[in-house]
């Protein structure tokens, strides 16, 4: 059976703001997919088939647990999958520039400069032997050609649009001496330098104090809209996604299982991933009993082709386990992929 779902162009375009719908999508991912080789047996597939739009001044929430495939998807963006995985099909284009199809040295001349990533470990990306304006000074040299006295400028501004507390004595601190929300915020100044048209976000606050965390949240809003920006926001905490993203994608082994706008999207969840998470998060009764209510019990057999979230789904039917669902509208610009509705 073939695994890949295709889905239309409008799809995962859609918003639920009639005037974003003319709006042309900055971000652009089409039937993307990383494997990992493994020694023996066949390869994990970490990002399966995967379509995305995003759109100048949006924020778009990527959800789901450990091993979803979020970070390999968000580092393929970058061109840099995690070793030894390697993109084996699709496409990304950014600002109408195919991406994939860019030389190393091209891509390496867009990240930094165009699309950037904030990770949630600063001092494994920080040097520690340099003072951190110097190192956002670099950035700006290296990829805006600035004079050192512009870049040393543009990374003092930069600390304080981050709130960085006393900017000027900071500028020459060492990342050993700053505190963990700090050297966060270095890393987020880093990325934002250059004003990058697509910010890609690996779980870069959850380290943060929850004030400083929505500190941090509403700056990078702030800075999103003023810049004309796309954020991709990656997170395990959907209490996050729904009160901070514009649209938010649920993703489950490697795949997308619902996404839709935030009204739509967590008012009304349909996919019962998206549905345990939620009850999970909020304690909500309601979203409870139709987590535990099994429509039917089956064996579900290793290697079956169908719904990869079938050994965990309450409702899974044999439908589930014959066919991969596609991804299939329910609402405007929500999207579920799941058979329960026809398995029922
Ligand atoms: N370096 C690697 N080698 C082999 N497999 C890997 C590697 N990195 C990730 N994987 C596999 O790819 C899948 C997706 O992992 P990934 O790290 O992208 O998930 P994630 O959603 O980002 O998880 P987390 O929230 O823990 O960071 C998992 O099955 C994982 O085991």
């Amino acid at each position: 059976m073939s695994v890949a779902v295709k889905i239309s162009e409008s799809a995962l375009t859609a918003s639920e703001s009639p005037s974003r719908d003319q709006d042309k999508p900055v971000v652009s991912v089409r039937s993307l997919s990383v494997e990992f080789p493994r020694l023996s047996g066949a390869p994990t597939v970490a990002v399966r088939d995967l379509d995305l739009d995003i759109r100048p001044q949006e924020v778009v929430g990527l959800v789901g647990e450990s091993g979803a495939g979020k970070t390999t998807l968000a580092r393929s963006l970058l061109g840099l999958p995690p070793s030894p995985g390697h993109i084996t099909a699709g496409r990304f284009v950014f600002d109408d520039k195919d991406i994939f199809g860019l030389s190393a040295e091209g891509i390496r001349q867009v990240r930094g400069r165009d699309i950037s990533m904030v990770v949630s470990n600063p001092r494994d990306e920080l040097n520690p032997l340099k003072p951190v304006g110097e190192q956002i000074a670099t950035v700006a040299r290296v990829h805006l050609g600035l004079s050192r006295r512009e870049a040393r400028q543009r990374a003092f501004d930069i600390l304080k649009a981050v709130q960085i507390p006393d900017p000027e004595r900071r500028m020459k601190a060492l990342p050993h001496e700053l505190s963990g929300g700090m050297a966060q915020r270095i890393v987020i100044a880093i990325a934002l330098v250059c004003s990058p048209r697509f910010i890609v976000s690996d779980d870069a606050t959850s380290g943060l104090d929850v004030t400083v965390q929505a500190q941090i949240l509403q700056l990078l809003k702030e800075l999103i809209l003023k810049r004309d920006s796309s954020l991709l926001f990656i997170t395990r905490d959907i209490g996050v996604a729904a009160h901070f993203c514009d649209r938010t994608a649920i993703m489950f082994k490697g795949e997308i299982m619902e996404i839709g706008g935030r009204d739509s999207l967590f008012l009304t969840p349909r996919h019962p991933y998206t549905i345990g998470l939620m009850s999970a998060f909020c304690h909500n009764d309601r979203l409870r009993q139709v987590w535990s209510t099994q429509n039917e019990q089956i064996e579900v057999p290793a290697g079956h082709g169908g719904c990869p979230y079938a050994d965990r789904c309450p409702n899974a039917s044999q439908t589930c386990l014959d066919q991969r669902p596609e991804l299939k509208q329910v609402a405007e610009g929500h999207y579920v992929r799941c058979h329960y509705e026809v398995a029922r």
